[in-house]
C-alpha cells in the first residue's frame, strides 16, 4: 500500500513539474532546460554563484535574440538578449515594465516596503519625495563624512600591528562603507574597522551572506509567497529587523525630542516626514534601502578595483602619478574637485563596473502587457512575468567589449567610450528606476581608493585567488574567501 502511493506521489510530482516546465516548449520559444524542482535554479547559490549562470546561460542563447526562456523555481522568467528590447524595458516602454518581483508583508517586515521593492504608483511618488535626497549637491554635502572615515581606514592599515604582508581587504572595504552609510543613513557614529563583530557590522554582514538554511526560506517565500503571507512571514530575518526599527525608533525620537538637526539623509527623511508626510514604516525602510543598497555595492567595486590594480601595475602607477599631480594642484587637499578633475580614475572605476557588474542581473516585472517582436513572429509577455536583464553577459561579451577578460580601462577613454555600443554598458542601470544613488555611490569608491592608493602600492600575495570566483551564496558577487592582498606604505 506503502509502495503504491510513494509511486502515485512520484508520478503525480512528475505530471505537476513536466506540465509547468512545458510553458516555453508549447510556446515554441527557445529555453534552457529545467530540472525538477527548481528550475534552471539549480546548484545557483550552492554550487556556483547567480552571475556565473547568467553569463554561461547567456552565452548559449546570445546569437537567437531577442530572449530566452527560463524558471525560476517553477515561474517561468525572460532572459533578454537584444540590447534594443532592453532598452524598451528599463526606458522607452517603462510603463509595462515598472514592477519589482519581491515579496512584501509590511505586518511582518516593515523593512521591505521601501523605492527598491515597490511598483507602481507607490514607486513613482516614493522616487519623487526621494530624488532630492540624491542630488550632487547633497552628495557633496556628505563629502566630510567620507573623507574623516577614508582617513579612519588608512590610519587602521597603517597600525605597526596590521598585517600587511596578506590582508583580507573586503571587510575592510565593508567596514568602510559601513561607517560612512551608517553616519549618512542613519547619522550613527559606528566602529566596525577593526571590529568585525560590531552589531551594525554583523547585522549588515548576515543580509548579504545569510545561512544556507536561510536561502531556503526564501526560496519558499517566493515560490509560494502566498502561503508565506498566510503564515506572516518575514523576508528579513527577525533580528534584523529589531536592531534596524529600533534603531530608527531611537534616532528619530532622540532628534525630535531634542531638536536636532544634522546635514546628512536621515535628516532629509525627517524633512520629508515634517513637510509632505511620511510614516514611521517609510522612513525605516528607506533608511534601510540606502544602507543596503549603499554600503556594499561600492564596498566590492573598490575591492575588485584593488584586485585588478594588484595585478596591472602600469594601470596603478598611472592613476598613482595622476592622484598626485590633480592633488598638487589643490595643495595636497582631497577636495570634492579634485576628485572630479580625476579622469583617468573614473576610466579605472567604470572599467571595474564593466568587469564585474556589481548587479549582474537587473530584474522587472512586466506590469502592462508588452508585445515582443521577433525575427518572423511575435509574442505577448503576459503581465507578471519576471524579466532579466544579463549584466553580466553583456559586459562580458566579446562583440562590445574585445578581450573582455582584460582589464582595459582605455575602452572609457573621451575617444573610445564615443564608440560604445548604446546600452551596453549599464552598471546603473538605465531610465527612470535606475540607480538612484550613482554620485554618492561613486563619490564614496572614488574617495576610498584615492585615500588607499596615495598611502599604499598594492601587489598580488600568495593568498590571492587567481582567476576570481565568486562566493555562491553572497548576494552580489564577492571574491570567494575574501580578497587577499599585499599592501606596501608610501612614505
Ligand atoms: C557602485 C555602486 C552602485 C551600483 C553599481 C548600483 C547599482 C544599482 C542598480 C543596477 C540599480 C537598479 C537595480 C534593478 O533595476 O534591479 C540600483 C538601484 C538603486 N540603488 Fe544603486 N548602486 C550603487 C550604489 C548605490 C548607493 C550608494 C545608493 C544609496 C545610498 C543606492 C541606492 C539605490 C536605490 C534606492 C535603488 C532603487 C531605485 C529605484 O528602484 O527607484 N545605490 N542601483
Amino acid at each position: 500500500m506503502i509502495l503504491y502511493l510513494l509511486i502515485a506521489i512520484i508520478v503525480l510530482t512528475y505530471i505537476f513539474f513536466s506540465k509547468k516546465y512545458s510553458y516555453w516548449r508549447d510556446l515554441g520559444f527557445p529555453y534552457a532546460k529545467p530540472s525538477i524542482p527548481v528550475g534552471n535554479l539549480c546548484g545557483v547559490g550552492i554550487k556556483e554563484h547567480l552571475s556565473d549562470f547568467v553569463i554561461r546561460e547567456y552565452n548559449n542563447f546570445k546569437d537567437k535574440p531577442p530572449a530566452f526562456g527560463i524558471y525560476l523555481l517553477t515561474k517561468p522568467a525572460l532572459i533578454l538578449t537584444d540590447l534594443e528590447l532592453i532598452h524598451d524595458v528599463t526606458t522607452r516602454c517603462f510603463e509595462s515594465f515598472h514592477g519589482k518581483e519581491f515579496y512584501i508583508n509590511e505586518k511582518a517586515d516593515p523593512l521591505m516596503k521601501s523605492l527598491f521593492t515597490t511598483s507602481g504608483q507607490e514607486w513613482k511618488d516614493l522616487r519623487q519625495k526621494l530624488s532630492p535626497i540624491f542630488t550632487v549637491g547633497r552628495t557633496k554635502m556628505i563629502f566630510p563624512i567620507i573623507a574623516e572615515t577614508a582617513d579612519r581606514m588608512i590610519e587602521y592599515l597603517k597600525q605597526p600591528d596590521t598585517n600587511r604582508e596578506t590582508i583580507e581587504m573586503k571587510e575592510i572595504f565593508s567596514s568602510f562603507t559601513t561607517e560612512v552609510v551608517a553616519n549618512a543613513a542613519f547619522g550613527l557614529d559606528v566602529k566596525c574597522l577593526g571590529h568585525p563583530d560590531n552589531d551594525f557590522r554583523k547585522a549588515t554582514r548576515y543580509i548579504f551572506q545569510p545561512p544556507m538554511w536561510y536561502n531556503l526560506k526564501i526560496l519558499l517565500i517566493f515560490s509560494m509567497p502566498e502561503v508565506a503571507k498566510f503564515f506572516n512571514m518575514a523576508q528579513n530575518p527577525k533580528f534584523v529587523i529589531d536592531f534596524f526599527t529600533k534603531t530608527v525608533r531611537d534616532n528619530l525620537e532622540f532628534r525630535e525630542k531634542n531638536n536636532i538637526q544634522r546635514d546628512d539623509f536621515f535628516q532629509l527623511l525627517i524633512n520629508i516626514k515634517k513637510d509632505e508626510g511620511m510614516t514611521f514604516n517609510e522612513i525605516a525602510a528607506n533608511s534601510f534601502i540606502f544602507l543596503i543598497a549603499g554600503l556594499e555595492t561600492s564596498a566590492i567595486a573598490i575591492t575588485f578595483c584593488t584586485y585588478e590594480l594588484a595585478f596591472n601595475q602600469d594601470i596603478q602607477d598611472r592613476l598613482r602619478t595622476e592622484i598626485e599631480t590633480v592633488l598638487k594642484k589643490h595643495d595636497g587637499d582631497v577636495t570634492y574637485d579634485a576628485i572630479m578633475e580625476m579622469k583617468y580614475l573614473e576610466m579605472v572605476i567604470n572599467e571595474t563596473l564593466r568587469k564585474y557588474p556589481i548587479f549582474e542581473v537587473q530584474v522587472r516585472k512586466c506590469t502592462k502587457e508588452f508585445t515582443m517582436r521577433m525575427p518572423d513572429s511575435e509574442l505577448a509577455i503576459p503581465i507578471g512575468t519576471p524579466v532579466l536583464i544579463p549584466v553580466a553577459g553583456i559586459h562580458n561579451d566579446e562583440r562590445y567589449f574585445k578581450n573582455p577578460e582584460k582589464f582595459d580601462p582605455e575602452r572609457f577613454s573621451e575617444e573610445n567610450i564615443k564608440n560604445l555600443v548604446p546600452h551596453t554598458f549599464i552598471p546603473f542601470s538605465e531610465g527612470p528606476r535606475n540607480c538612484i544613488g550613482i554620485s554618492f555611490g561613486l563619490m564614496q569608491i572614488k574617495l576610498g581608493l584615492v585615500k588607499f592608493l596615495k598611502n599604499f602600492r598594492i601587489m598580488p600575495c600568495s593568498k590571492t585567488i587567481i582567476p576570481m570566483k565568486f562566493t555562491p551564496n553572497y548576494s552580489f558577487q564577492s571574491p570567494l574567501g575574501g580578497m587577499w592582498i599585499k599592501i606596501e606604505s608610501i612614505e
